[in-house]
């Protein structure tokens, strides 16, 4: 390898590229209406990518050394590496090598001729990647024109930049063996083929320039993944072993993002890489071998870029302790450099922005640019002393200070109450009675229900925008949307469904809206955060105690229930999805946070029942996003959130039927805490992979009712009832038919009226059919 110059003093992992006004999003979305052609969108992109380096640059990182990560993308970064190594399904061949982005989106999102590549979530974050599908010959040839590019760019600008591409063991242990793969094989089979490509790729950044890469490798901090960390580990020894050894390449950045490294950081130093990063916020140190000058040891000729800035929540750093732990390494003989836990793609650009937001609270935060200048600031600080940014851990002090003691930030009442929750409020009564009970709501077997939202219309979308505005008062939208209840809930009687609900038209967002009715949360204006591709949120914040000034969802549910003979379902979302999709608070346990969320469901779930609701469901599609990605976490992460969905639910008398909704694929993994949950009744997404949750349910020996999707509501599509039938037929083979319900995967929000018409007509008609199927045999069932 050449000389290289040390990574400067301070960096970051990776900067939000949306835009702060998400100009991209708007860029790439008019490229696929055709309103603005590749040349416009490659030139918005441009501009995009210098705007963040010149911010990064005067925010304080050096324009010189490396400093700057080029983590841009057009949809996504995984997707990107897949470019990069060629490595395209055969069943996208016809468009392999193409070089357009009609044919990069064509990967991400489908086009008539192929379907998109799988989405899943990016380790326990809520950005989602495309998942690289490989098998025994899928191609691999270096393509290094995207990283190439934009250096060449940044040097056009003064600036020498960081390449950023996720690293060969992660990448494939993200990827799926494709369709055609061996029933053996593994992508991580393929890895010294992999490295292989990866070090052309270096050759070819350190010929254009590049001094240093950035390879990410979070793969190193997960057991959730086909390897154990130690196996992973093991990997990424080998693979960096003979990427090091490359004669011309740049400087490696070895990063080992959102959790614990520690174990493994002795190791990682040893490797010949010139720096490797730990996630100091999630993760920790190794503190014997930090004691013992062993960790100095395997870091020497390695500079070490220790992460304490959080890149997965919003509050300011506390400097003060950041600044003692980089000491501690630097006394240590570490060469130091300030980094972030993880890339900021997780957090929104600029607390400046939220010009609306309460001035106290926003001086508690920090987004990206605030991140990034805290970045610089400890780094001044490691170099010169804490004298030299004096007023910036004043500064930061004193936000601490005000922010421990502001109020609504500790209350007294809630406390009192979440302190006094025993077990028996964490326990409904025994199965039995319960079903006993429950006889009384006279559902039938292979019962029909949606999951909650109906199609949000245009006309429900401008609604809510006037009455955000102050076009529409409150009388008029109330009015609006108990027509809108009124219809929804005429349309399900006449398709024919059992449970009914009503539809959800009064939200936004499954978690926003109970933010906004919940005291405890604030809510930003321009704080969004890429989720995939082109699609935001903008999470809340969870600054302080959460209590329930007033019911929320009770008019809505109460008036479809009096509009109806058949049971109306009331729809909650979960404690633990209300914290996974908010930012929260950092400065106590999660659990104690979920508590206070529980007790506030419980409260809504009494007056709900006082209304007349007999069925409630509450949403945890989140349950298994939030689980630890390491092993011994787990286990007590299980515990709390199970306890708090429990404390949510257990208020509800045995004649009351809780229902849970959960959706994503890994099912199987959690399924013991889904059980846990002890709802009456479980649906989760199932349609798309035909039902491979129902196995893993019928050997847990799964007791209470399940409702598998039959129905996909990702694409617009509509299934046939036979087809559906067929898919309920699959079910009932493992799953007794007194358990079974019907149901598509998830809500229909996303859907329009006519195919989510046509889809649930169909179901409620693949329901009768499979009924009729047991007829014969006399089960008497309607
Ligand atoms: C992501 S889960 C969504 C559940 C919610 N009740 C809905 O139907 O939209
Ligand atoms: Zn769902």
């Amino acid at each position: 390898m050449t000389a290289t110059t040390p990574l400067p003093t301070a960096t970051i992992l990776g900067y939000p590229r949306i835009g702060r006004r998400r100009e991209l999003k708007r860029a790439v979305e008019s490229f696929w209406a055709g309103r603005i052609d590749e040349t416009e969108l490659r030139a918005t992109a441009r501009e995009l990518r210098a705007a963040t380096r010149e911010r990064l640059v005067a925010l304080g990182l050096p324009a010189a050394g490396g400093a700057i990560p080029e983590s841009f993308s057009f949809y996504d970064q995984v997707l990107d590496a897949t470019l990069a190594l060629g490595a395209i399904p055969a069943r996208f061949a016809d468009i392999a090598g193409a070089g357009d982005l009609a044919s990069y989106f064509a990967l991400a999102r489908g086009d008539e001729r192929h379907q998109p590549l799988e989405m899943t979530k990016w380790f326990d974050t809520n950005y989602h990647y495309s998942v690289p599908e490989i098998d025994e010959r899928t191609p691999f040839a270096a393509d290094p024109a995207q990283l190439v590019a934009q250096l060449v760019e940044a040097r056009g600008q003064g600036v020498s930049s960081r390449p950023v591409l996720v690293g060969p063991v992660t990448y494939l242990l993200l990827a799926k063996p494709s369709d055609d793969a061996g029933r053996r094989f593994t992508p991580i089979d393929r890895l010294d083929e992999v490295v292989a490509v990866y070090a052309e790729l270096l050759a070819s950044l350190a010929a254009a320039g590049a001094e240093w890469v950035q390879l990410d490798e979070p793969a190193l901090v997960s057991d959730s993944l086909l390897l154990s960390r130690e196996e992973t580990l093991a990997l990424v020894e080998r693979a960096y072993r003979r990427l090091g050894g490359g004669a011309t390449r740049p400087a490696i950045l070895l990063a080992a993002p959102y959790g614990d490294s520690a174990a493994a950081l002795p190791r990682l130093g040893a490797l010949p890489v010139e720096a490797v990063q730990a996630d100091l916020v999630r993760g920790g140190l190794p503190e014997a071998a930090l004691a013992d000058g062993s960790l100095a040891q395997a870091f020497t000729g390695t500079q070490l870029v220790a992460g304490v800035v959080d890149g997965r929540n919003v509050w300011r750093t506390d400097l003060r302790a950041a600044l003692e732990r980089l000491g501690r390494l630097r006394d240590a003989g570490i060469a130091t450099v300030v980094g972030t836990a993880s890339s900021l793609q997780h957090v929104p650009h600029d607390v400046a922005e939220e010009t609306r937001l309460d001035a106290r609270l926003r001086s508690w935060l920090a987004f990206a640019d605030q991140k990034v200048a805290q970045t610089a600031t400890l780094a001044r600080g490691l170099a010169d002393g804490s004298a030299a940014i004096a007023a910036e851990l004043a500064e930061t002090d004193a936000a601490l200070a005000d922010r421990a003691s502001a109020p609504g930030v500790h209350v007294g009442a809630i406390r009192d109450r979440a302190a006094a929750v025993g077990e028996a409020d964490r326990r409904r009564g025994e199965e039995a009675e319960r079903r006993d009970a429950q006889r009384a709501l006279g559902i039938p077997e292979l019962a029909t229900t949606t999951i909650g939202s109906f199609p949000q219309t245009a006309e429900i979308r401008r609604a809510r925008a006037g009455f955000g505005r102050g076009e529409i008062d409150r009388e008029a939208y109330d009015g609006f949307l108990r027509a809108e209840i009124e219809r929804v809930i005429r349309l399900q009687e006449e398709i024919g469904l059992d449970v009914l609900v009503h539809g959800e038209a009064e939200r936004n967002d499954m978690v926003q809206y109970f933010a906004e009715h919940l005291d405890g949360f604030a809510v930003t204006e321009h704080g969004w955060v890429q989720s995939y591709g082109t699609r935001a949120t903008r999470p809340s914040i969870l600054w302080g105690d959460v209590s329930r000034p007033a019911p929320i969802t009770v008019s809505w549910s109460g008036y479809a229930q009096s509009l109806t003979e058949r049971p109306v379902k009331g729809m909650l979302t979960g404690p633990v999805t209300i914290l996974a999709w908010s930012f929260v608070r950092d400065d106590q346990p999660l659990a104690d946070t979920a508590d206070q969320v529980a007790l506030a469901l419980r409260d809504e779930i009494d007056d709900l029942v006082a209304a007349g609701i007999r069925i409630v469901q509450v949403d945890e599609p989140a349950l298994r996003e939030l689980l630890p990605l390491d092993a011994e976490r787990q286990r007590a992460y299980l515990d709390w959130s199970v306890g708090a969905f429990r404390l949510a639910t257990s208020g509800a008398g045995p004649g009351i039927q809780i229902h849970t909704h959960l959706c994503y694929s890994e099912f199987g993994e959690i399924i013991g805490a889904v059980d846990g949950l002890d709802a009456d009744v479980t649906s989760i997404e199932a349609a798309r992979s035909r039902m491979d949750v129902v196995a893993p349910l019928g050997d847990h020996g799964y007791s209470r009712g399940i409702g598998p999707g039959v129905y996909d509501i990702h694409s617009p599509r509509v299934p046939s009832a036979e087809e559906q039938a067929e898919l309920i037929r699959i079910a009932g083979r493992r799953i007794p038919g007194e358990q079974l319900w019907v149901n598509p995967d998830c809500g229909l929000k996303t859907r329009g009226y006519e195919e989510a018409v046509a889809s649930l007509t169909n179901l409620v008609r693949a329901a009768r059919l499979v009924r009729a199927d047991a007829a014969p045999a006399g089960a008497g069932t309607a």
